[in-house]
């Protein structure tokens, strides 16, 4: 497949890494990424910023990932876990995607109301890097964890995915 097919962001992961100092946002993984792009009306909008050798968020869900009343939907936690993880790619410099998650929910997440989100990766083996994430309220609880292992992929899996 000819680099000129490579669809412009695909090729920006490849060419993007680059040093982050502690404490400096991360740039959204695309425009329309569910998880953090600015574009995505749908999208959690997450910052992502690194913290030491892993990354951290502050999120507050609203009303559009309402699960039960007054609760985010277990999904878009999960996909905020998911999308958290994605940064930690940028830290390893390597191109991965998500082959499992496992997500433990010890306590109802509300709605409109400030959540600190870390996640940090443990050392990779073959293919797979193991992850893992805290999800804490303003109190400092512990409402949700979640681990995952992400397997390391070229830029072809991305434009083969994309159907191109
Ligand atoms: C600049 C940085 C930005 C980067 C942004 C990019 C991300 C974008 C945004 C991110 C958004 C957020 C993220 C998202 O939303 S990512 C989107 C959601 N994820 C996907 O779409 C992935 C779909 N799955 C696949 O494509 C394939 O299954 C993959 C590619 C993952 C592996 O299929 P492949 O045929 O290639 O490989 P393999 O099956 O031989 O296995 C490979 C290795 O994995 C080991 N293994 C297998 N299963 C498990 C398991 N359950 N537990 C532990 N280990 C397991 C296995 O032993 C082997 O290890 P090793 O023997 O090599 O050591």
């Amino acid at each position: 497949m000819g680099q000129q097919t490579v669809d412009p962001v695909i090729a920006g992961w490849a060419a993007g890494f680059r040093p982050v100092r502690d404490g400096e946002y991360f740039p959204p993984h695309s425009p329309g990424c569910v998880g953090c792009g600015p574009a995505n009306p749908h999208g959690l909008h997450l910052a992502v910023r690194r913290h030491g050798e892993g990354v951290q968020a502050e999120h507050t869900f609203d009303d559009r990932h309402t699960g039960a009343p007054g609760v985010a939907h277990g999904g878009a936690v999960a996909m905020a876990f998911d999308d958290l993880f994605g940064f930690l790619l940028y830290l390893l410099g390597e191109l991965a995607v998500t082959r499992d998650l496992r997500v433990s929910y010890l306590a109802p997440v509300r709605l409109n109301a400030a959540y600190m989100l870390r996640a940090d990766h443990g050392a990779r083996v073959g293919r797979r890097i193991p992850v893992s994430a805290e999800l804490r309220n303003h109190d400092n609880v512990v409402v949700a964890t979640a681990e995952a292992t992400f397997v390391v992929v070229d830029t072809h899996h991305f434009t083969r995915a994309a159907g191109r």
